[in-house]
């Protein structure tokens, strides 16, 4: 059996198997060393085995034919979204360019240039390409719009964290790293932030570690879940009420934006967010100042807004249901927090937190390892449910562990590939909304987590289902489920199915 450092120690060793395909093509010392003049797109750079800072290419991307021939677009982020949408971080005057059509990736790997489930497509060699790592002056074409793809001389620092953790939230990927060092730059300051990611990827935790970290950390942190509020209660929700208001309405009621007078207040699921309402939430980040429902005083508010959204506001913005100047407001500060696949390096970190913490509320349990088998399981699995899943698993394998030693089975992780066995709904067409008696509640579970469990088996056999039907083809299975040709490949995509 191996012991918990031991098993640390090969999960090390299995990342640094990672590290070698990531930086597959080049030469091993390319990965303690600096970014090469022919290399494009990212490169980390290492100090005695740690990432301490990533390297940027700058690049520029010049339309040599089209309308706009001869003007010239900087390439200085890691992402780049290119679309005749104002959403955009480059917007073109091209109407046959769809609203947002594709992205700049700078990956290790190079630039990647994916095409957003365009329209009229992104061309490369005359051929429709989906997703392609661009050469030095490659030329490509968007509706009638081409590019050459230029890099620069010059280089952009990211800086990473040498801390594994921020305020509680835990990481030691790169990706993390990143993500703490722009925490710990944005939450002494008074700036409102967007926090992307996948449902479960730890949005909230890091809202409220933004909160703890600043100097509002002594007053309130409300809590607002836009999703799971009436719609015709929204706005008493959030603004308050007045006695008499609406039929109900008995008593005065202080909304979020009171309650958190002084403090942070948390928008989750900011996407679901009325439009009605919208135009009001952007008041009053403007003017910090608000009304009661049924009120003609105006009240003064001091709180920092946070948001989050597991949903593509841009694409939102796109089809109009989300509020272009409230997406800018809010998107002062942007955090990206990538799905847990895409930062497995991070397993076996949040592994042993999950683990101490079960220990110290069931002290009556033996001490706990995980097998090295039960890590590679947990390594390679694709965790639709990001790190709330994780967590999930841990604490269920804990109880079932055998003497402490969790081994495979304990997991009850169907296999690598799919989400772990569920009662997935059966919906019959006899079924009327609000039955949900073919489902099995687990009151073991929160809320949230529990709900996720279920939508997650809806979603991978929905989707596995749909495309089959259509024998994989995207535009007509989108067209049948009703979702756009990006959102079904990224929901492929984060369940492994595509
Ligand atoms: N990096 C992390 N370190 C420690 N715990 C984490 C981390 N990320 C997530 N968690 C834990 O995982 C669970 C889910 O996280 P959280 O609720 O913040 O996700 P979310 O992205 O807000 O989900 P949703 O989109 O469904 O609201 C929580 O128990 C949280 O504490």
């Amino acid at each position: 059996m191996k012991s918990q450092s031991e098993v640390v120690c090969w999960v090390d060793n299995r990342v640094a198997t990672l590290g070698v395909r990531w930086y597959n093509g080049r030469s091993n010392t390319s990965k303690r060393g600096y970014m090469s003049n022919q290399e494009v797109g990212l490169r980390t750079v290492f100090v005695d085995n740690k990432p301490t800072s990533r390297q940027l290419r700058k690049a520029k991307l010049v339309v040599v034919e089209g309308d706009q021939k001869g003007k010239s677009f900087e390439l200085t982020k890691s992402r780049t979204y290119v679309g005749r949408s104002s959403v955009n971080d480059i917007t073109l005057k091209d109407t046959s360019v769809s609203s947002t059509h594709f992205e700049l990736r700078a990956e290790e790997d190079g630039l990647l240039l994916r095409d957003l489930g365009s329209t009229n497509g992104t061309l490369l060699g005359g051929c429709r390409v989906r997703e392609v790592y661009l050469a030095p002056n490659t030329t490509f074409r968007a509706g009638n719009t081409t590019f050459s793809f230029q890099p620069s001389d010059e280089i952009i620092d990211i800086p990473l964290s040498a801390e594994e953790h921020f305020q509680g939230v835990i990481g030691r990927s790169v990706s993390m790293r990143e993500v703490f060092a722009t925490l710990a730059k944005v939450a002494p300051s008074e700036l409102t932030c967007l926090i992307e990611g996948d449902t479960g990827t730890g949005k909230e935790r890091i809202a409220r570690a933004i909160h703890d970290a600043s100097r509002r950390s002594s007053k309130p942190y409300v809590v607002l879940d836009c999703s799971s509020i009436p719609k015709d209660l929204m706005e008493s929700y959030v603004f308050g009420h007045e006695k008499g208001a609406f039929t109900g309405a008995v008593n005065q009621h202080k909304g979020a934006f009171e309650q958190a007078n002084g403090g942070t207040l948390f928008m989750d699921e900011i996407g679901e967010l009325d439009l009605t309402l919208q135009p009001k939430l952007l008041r009053v980040l403007e003017n910090r100042e608000f009304k009661r429902v049924g009120g003609n005083q105006t009240i003064r508010t001091d709180v920092r807004v946070i948001a989050a959204t597991n949903r593509d506001l841009r694409q939102m913005v796109n089809e109009g249901s989300f509020r272009e100047d409230l997406y800018f407001r809010l998107g002062v500060i942007n955090i990206n927090i990538p799905a847990l696949k895409e930062r497995r390096e991070d397993i076996p970190l949040l592994v042993e937190s999950f683990i101490a913490d079960v220990a110290s509320r069931r002290p009556d349990l033996p001490k706990m390892r995980m097998t090295a088998d039960a890590m590679d399981m947990l390594m390679s699995y694709t965790w639709p449910g990001n790190v709330r899943e994780l967590k999930n698993v841990i604490e269920r394998a804990a109880n079932l562990a055998n003497d402490g030693k969790i081994e495979r089975a304990d997991l009850q992780l169907a296999n690598s590939l799919g989400p772990a066995p569920v009662a997935a709904p059966q919906v019959s067409a006899s079924q009327t909304a609000g039955d949900i008696s073919h489902i099995t509640v687990d009151l073991n579970l929160p809320y949230k987590d529990g709900k996720q469990v279920v939508l997650n088996a809806y979603e991978y056999d929905y989707l596995k289902k749909i495309i089959a039907e259509f024998d994989g083809n995207i535009s007509q299975a989108s067209n049948e489920a009703g979702l756009t040709r990006y959102h079904l490949r990224e929901l492929l995509k984060k369940h492994d199915l595509k």
